[in-house]
């Protein structure tokens, strides 16, 4: 079973930046004392294993599954089982089971937080997937530009019935060159103040533009001493705040 907060991270858009939020926040929850679970639903193009860089699938015992533990946080993914990524197979009940065999036959254990990676849009394999989760605090990761907030907008509004609406994060904001306090708004302003006065809710996050340091270990999660690791580190606090 699982057990915990759960915040599903979702977008309007593909390519907003909401796998690398989904797992950054993980990381930073889990950095800061809590039991963390990290399941990515994103069956169009599940990127959270490569983040992550992990190469090897779960293990079963007596018939469930152990996740797979990395950087503190237990991970499910599609990735493990989706082969050809084709999401056709993955409509309706099909869906339900798989969401509901990593809900129940996976051994968990006790988790403060699970954390989705939820498929992006609002097509309909995104709705059957927020149909199906645990009702949920959502995350609604958004670019600044006033169009694809726009598109956020619809995400929003798609799960919020079932869904609270946690909050939005700005992601690539703006970029601030090492060593200087100038901000350039390269993506443009305002569409996510807009976005929470629509949906009645907050920005979480603004998180500038700025790619994490690749390496072998954690190719997309930042480390110390980047601004991003501080930024992800104060969403993990404001999401504990916001969900306490
Ligand atoms: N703040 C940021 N600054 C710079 N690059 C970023 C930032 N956030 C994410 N990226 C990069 O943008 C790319 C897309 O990110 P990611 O895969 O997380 O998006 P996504 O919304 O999950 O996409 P999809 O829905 O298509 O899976 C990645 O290369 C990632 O490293």
């Amino acid at each position: 079973m699982l057990s915990g907060k759960v915040l599903s991270v979702v977008s309007g858009k593909g390519g907003v930046g909401k796998s690398t939020v989904a797992a950054n926040l993980a990381v930073s929850l889990s950095r800061q004392g809590n039991a963390v679970g990290l399941i990515d639903f994103d069956i169009y193009g599940s990127s959270i294993p490569s983040m992550l860089n992990i190469s090897n699938g779960p293990k079963s015992m007596n018939n469930r599954i152990i996740p797979v533990e990395s950087h503190g946080i237990k991970v499910m993914s599609m990735g493990f089982i989706v082969k050809n990524n084709d999401p056709v197979v993955w409509r309706g009940p099909m869906l339900g089971k798989v969401i509901n065999h990593f809900i129940d036959d996976v051994i968990w254990g006790p988790l403060d937080y699970v954390v989705i990676d939820m498929p992006p849009g609002t097509g309909d394999v995104a709705m059957d997937v927020s149909r199906l989760i645990p009702s949920s605090h959502q995350l609604l990761v958004t670019t600044p530009h006033p169009t694809a907030s726009h598109v956020a907008e619809r995400a929003g509004k798609m799960a919020a019935n079932q869904h609270n609406i946690l909050g939005i994060i700005e992601n690539m904001s703006y970029f601030q060159p090492p060593d200087y306090d100038a901000k350039y708004y390269i993506f443009g302003r305002g569409g996510s103040e807009k976005l929470a006065t629509d949906l009645g809710t907050k920005i979480m996050a603004q998180l500038p533009l700025l790619a994490p340091e690749e390496d072998d270990f954690e190719p997309s999660i930042y480390k110390k001493g980047s601004l991003l690791f501080d930024k992800y580190e104060e969403l993990a606090n404001n999401v504990q705040d916001s969900t306490a």
